[in-house]
């Protein structure tokens, strides 16, 4: 104790006296007091202090530098864990940088999807910046799926495999890349597969959108989106044909609510926080590299089977119809969407002003019986089809689609110009080269 005394009266806190000159107050003299009477207490608050010195002493001179380090190991961990590519941070930065310098930086989900191939190959070849993110989910055949991601590799676009609810990837991959603009084309999708797994259309096309908006709207520079809605927010509507100005309150499917839910959602996002954001309601969207959940695409594949298919009809033999809209019109639109939409106007979440809200019907303004579907299949493939005319199941479909597209017209100066049997033309030589050559499944 009395080794301690002189560094403990050292250490005692000293304050200015009046006169300018330092003496100790009450507290040192009484801390001392009880420093005497306890001397573990004093034992182990010196071997404290000599701790704290030693930490200064020791500790790396840059802390910025040690921080990065960290970051970077913990970025790493990430990559592994996510089976991520080892450089995808250098990939998606050099994928997303456009031709020219007027172009567009665009994030497109559900890029290994029907249209986001469309969409990612279209925006490439006119030299925007494009990268690609899509989880590959087992929906429908994943091989598929990565056959278009080949076609994109090749086109030089950048495909990220990750979930678009996975928060830390998009952070990463907006702080990564400045996007000036998000397609948003993932979701679950498909009619009646909703009663089959409800959750999955819950977890993609609310939950994972959500999940983007929230990235979006924490950007620093917060890019503008446009997403895929789908015709069948109009579900119980009986006036045709459906305008955007018509009620949307009547979904006939899980589906149609989450996409539903989803407009409402944006709206949402581009009050509160000033991100510009456009939906185009797709109407039965067909052609090469489809989906095989689709009629068009499993009817061909049962049709060369030999396998008998189901026609739906309605109450009373009513026709169920379809406005079919072929890819390359609806490519068309999303990429004028994408060219007129406006800036958003947040900054990491703080928004400055009004920003554009904007939703479209991109149909074909011609809709055709199922049956009629049919009909040019059999004529393309040269084979009669086994049909079974069935009363339509209440499983979420509607008994027809039929879009009104003045208003995509006017302003997007969208024209759809290719009619069913020329688009379904174009679908049936790339099924049978792509599953004539490869033999592959359908499904
Ligand atoms: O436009 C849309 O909003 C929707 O279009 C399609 O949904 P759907 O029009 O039901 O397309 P298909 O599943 O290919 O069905 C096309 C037509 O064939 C009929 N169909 C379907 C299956 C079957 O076995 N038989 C049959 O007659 C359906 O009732 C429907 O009228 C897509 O699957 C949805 O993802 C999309 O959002």
């Amino acid at each position: 104790m009395t080794q301690l005394k002189p560094i403990l009266s050292h250490l005692d806190p000293i304050i200015p006296s009046s006169t300018g000159k330092f003496k100790p107050d009450k507290f040192s003299a009484y801390s001392f007091h009880r420093l005497r009477c306890h001397p573990r207490l004093a034992f182990w608050s010196f071997l404290s202090v000599i701790f704290i010195l030693l930490f200064f002493c020791f500790s790396p001179p840059d802390g910025g530098a040690a921080a990065a380090k960290r970051r970077s190991l913990h970025t790493s961990s990430y990559t592994r864990r996510m089976h991520l590519d080892s450089n995808w941070e250098l990939k998606a930065r050099n994928s997303a940088r456009p031709r020219s310098k007027t172009g567009f930086s665009v994030l497109v989900t559900g890029a290994a999807g029907f249209v986001g191939t469309h969409v990612s190959l279209s925006l490439k070849r006119r030299g925007d910046g494009v990268v690609g993110l899509d989880n590959f989910n087992s929906y429908y055949d994943p091989g598929l799926k990565k056959a278009r991601k080949s076609l994109l590799d090749r086109a030089g676009v950048y495909v990220i495999e990750a979930d678009i609810n996975d928060a830390v990837l998009l952070r990463k991959l907006f702080e990564t890349v400045h996007f000036t603009h998000v397609m948003h084309l993932a979701a679950q999708a498909g009619v009646r597969y909703a009663m089959q797994n409800p959750n999955s259309y819950i977890h993609s096309n609310v939950n994972g959108f959500v999940s983007l908006l929230e990235a979006c709207k924490n950007a620093t520079l917060q890019p503008s989106i446009v997403w895929a809605s789908s015709s069948s927010v109009y579900g119980l509507n009986s006036k045709v044909p459906f305008s955007e100005k018509d009620r949307t309150d009547r979904p006939a499917s899980l589906y149609a609510a989450t996409k539903k839910a989803g407009e409402e959602i944006a709206h949402t996002y581009n009050h509160i926080y000033g991100l510009s954001i456009t939906g185009l309601r797709f109407f039965t969207v067909y052609g090469p590299w489809g989906r095989p959940d689709m009629a068009y695409f499993f009817f061909t594949k049962d049709i060369l089977k030999g396998k008998e298919i189901k026609i739906f009809e309605g109450a009373d033999h009513a026709t169920v119809a379809r406005d079919f809209t072929y890819v390359d019109d609806v490519v068309k639109g999303c990429l004028a969407a994408l060219d007129t939409a406006k800036k958003s106007t947040g900054n990491g979440g703080k928004k400055k002003g009004a920003a554009q809200f904007r939703i479209y019907n991109l149909g074909n303004t011609n809709p055709v019986p199922v049956a009629d579907l049919v009909a040019i299949l059999e004529k393309l493939l040269k084979v009669k089809a086994k049909k079974k005319v069935l009363a339509m199941p209440r499983n979420g479909d509607v008994l027809f689609t039929h879009a009104n597209i003045s208003l995509a017209r006017k302003e997007l100066g969208y024209r759809p110009t290719t009619d069913l049997e020329t688009g379904l033309k174009k679908f049936v030589k790339w099924y049978l080269r792509y599953y004539g050559s490869k033999k592959k499944s359908a499904w």
